[in-house]
């Protein structure tokens, strides 16, 4: 579904459901957080009122009265203390617990996505990535929450107190109305302009990993780069910190503003209950309470500010990832087929990347034989590996269908169709574990099972590169870890290659480009060993998908697909499209005369 399709939840349904997880998580302790977070609020509030008493006591010399109001001083501070204790306590412990909680909860969302696009969609990926940078954050602002309320009961029985000298000193609330509502405006604002500069933070980022990690490292010490990329990263900080230094510089000016309103509303009271001849107690209670309303304001609207743009949005936009979610799951509810039949076809399929205009798969029609081998060849960027990803179930077409033997591959449910397939890819991944687990990864429903990873290592030919490591299938892959083994490029393609022959009974194999970092010969005899195998149990109806570039591998297959700017243009036999002496014939051609002249 385009991202346009799904809109960010309203902030109010994000904050319930951001309290609902942290009931979920802890429920005692959030409940004593609360508890102890609001009752310190009224110590701390009667402290003004118990000063004014003390003040009242020693200007009319009652000794009792002094005696008592330094007493209720006392023990009102003592509570104050004690219950701030408690609730830091048990509001840390909270933040604890809930932060594991959270975390968790974001990496169970964001796997369980079935399609690629919050990894590629920019304005999604900005989205995922602030839920991802506040998971953390979110488990501490509950007790922010806790506190605004504290503060805003504060404020209330401060105006109450304060109301107890001259009623008209309750509108010293109304001068603080202005400052609420411009604190408010400024979370918000600022939180949409960090979200729309987060491709100015991604790219830094990016410029950073190319800087430090070891790979690009090579390269652009080679090609001089460094300095460069140096300058590309300082540039995109720079260009975020301007933006964002404009918009904090204006909102910090209207802030001031209306904290000044604030402030001269309550000078005005002070001189004014002064010298219309207020008692030195109510000029005390004045100052102290009124004193403390400042006090009280500001923190609420930091906490108001903090709340407005961490959990407010971060708390839209976890649940915009939980309906994300949950949508996904919720279509799909025809499983894939035990054994295929007839085998899988594409209709009239289309398909443009997410956030992009361009078409790259152009009413693509195939018929892809159960128990067949299906080699796609084409020029760079013709589409082939769009097409494994929608095989993959990574995305769905803008139009057309796949069916597999007829039920629309758009019904399945994506976990339960890639439970069948198996896949090797050109940009595979590295899991530095211990060999074992590092291509049992492939299938860990199915690794236990003995031999599981010796057949595996057999069909991708691995079983030299096994040999010559120390420890065998137990060794630790990768120099970062002790005793780890570093591996050469074409190595660690291996082991992914491997990791694709994990599964015994897949119903479509995907290969994209999976050998391309070993040399031809190597590909060439793999591929033959497996396309053997493949059409000995051609009974299990298995699709296989091989993209490769090299021809020598491509003749080997059953049927031959070549793709160019986004269409098929050619399908068939080698033999056949040999003979129609077409783009297949004249590719062919280049390739097998470059080959005779190196060898
Ligand atoms: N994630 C993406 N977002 C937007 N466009 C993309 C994305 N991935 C690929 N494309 C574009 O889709 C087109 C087809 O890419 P694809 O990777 O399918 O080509 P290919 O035939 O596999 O190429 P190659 O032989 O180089 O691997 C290219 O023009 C590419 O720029």
């Amino acid at each position: 579904m385009p991202a346009e399709d799904h809109p960010l939840p309203s902030s109010w349904r994000g904050l319930g459901r951001t309290l609902r997880l942290g009931w979920t998580a802890s429920p005692g302790l959030i409940a004593v957080a609360f508890a102890t977070t609001i009752a310190a609020a009224l110590p701390d509030v009667l402290i003004a009122a118990a000063l004014a008493l003390l003040a009242d006591a020693v200007l009319s010399g009652e000794q009792v009265g002094v005696i008592f109001a330094a007493v209720l001083l006392g023990a009102l501070a003592v509570m104050s203390w004690l219950l701030r204790l408690l609730s830091e306590r048990a509001n840390r412990r909270f933040a604890d617990r809930t932060g594991v909680f959270m975390e968790a909860h974001v990496v169970r969302l964001q796997s369980g996505l079935p399609s690629l696009e919050h990894h590629e969609r920019p304005s999604y990926v900005d989205r995922v990535q602030l839920v991802r940078d506040h998971a953390d954050t979110l488990s501490k602002v509950y007790q922010e929450l806790f506190q605004v309320v504290g503060a805003v009961l504060r404020l209330i029985l401060t105006m109450a107190l304060l109301m107890t000298v001259h009623p008209l000193l309750g509108l010293l609330g109304l001068f603080a109305v202005p400052t609420a509502a411009v604190s408010h405006w400024r979370g918000g604002a600022e939180h949409a302009l960090e979200e729309r500069l987060g491709h100015h933070e991604r790219l830094a980022r990016h410029f950073f990993l190319l800087g430090t990690n070891a790979s690009p490292g090579r390269e652009l010490r080679v090609a001089r780069a460094g300095e460069r990329v140096r300058r590309g990263r300082h540039q995109a900080w720079a260009a975020r910190h301007r933006a964002m230094a404009r918009a904090r510089w204006t909102t910090t000016l209207w802030q001031t503003a209306a904290l000044t309103v604030f402030g001269c509303a309550f000078t005005g009271s002070v001189a004014g209950v002064a010298l219309n001849g207020g008692s030195a107690a109510e000029v005390v209670l004045l100052l102290t309470a009124g004193g403390r309303l400042a006090q009280y304001l500001g923190q609420t609207l930091s906490q108001v500010h903090f709340l407005r743009t961490i959990w407010l949005e971060g708390g839209r936009r976890l649940l915009w990832l939980e309906e994300l979610a949950s949508m996904a799951a919720e279509r799909s509810p025809a499983p894939p087929p035990e054994r295929m039949r007839s085998g899988i076809a594409l209709d009239a399929v289309s398909f443009t990347y997410p956030g992009t205009d361009r078409r790259v798969l152009e009413d693509v029609t195939l018929h892809l034989p159960a128990g067949s081998v299906v080699a796609v060849v084409g020029e760079n960027g013709a589409g082939k590996s769009t097409l494994v990803k929608l095989l993959a179930k990574m995305y769905e077409p803008d139009s057309g269908r796949i069916l597999v033997d007829g039920v629309p591959l758009a019904d399945m449910p994506a976990d339960a169709w890639r439970e069948r397939l198996s896949g090797a890819f050109q940009d595979f991944a590295r899991f530095e574990y211990p060999l074992r687990l590092s291509i049992g990864v492939g299938d860990l429903a199915g690794a236990g099972e003995g031999g599981a990873v010796d057949r595996a290592v057999a069909r991708a030919g691995a079983g030299a590169l096994v040999d010559r490591l120390d420890r065998g299938l137990d060794t630790q892959l990768g120099s970062a870890w002790a005793g780890g083994a570093e591996l050469s490029e074409g190595q660690w393609q291996k082991v992914a290659l491997a990791r694709g022959y994990m599964r015994d009974q897949p119903l479509l194999l995907l290969l994209d480009e999976p050998a391309s970092a070993l040399d031809a010969e190597t590909e060439h005899l793999l591929f033959e060993r497996y396309a053997e195998r493949a059409r000995a149990l051609k009974d299990r109806g298995r699709v296989t998908l091989l993209v490769s570039h090299r021809f020598s591998t491509v003749r080997t297959a059953d049927l031959v697909v070549v793709m160019d700017g986004a269409r098929v243009i050619e399908q068939g036999t080698h033999a056949e499209l040999m003979e129609l002496g077409g783009r297949y014939a004249e590719l062919y051609g280049i390739q097998d005369r470059a080959y005779r002249v190196e060898g």
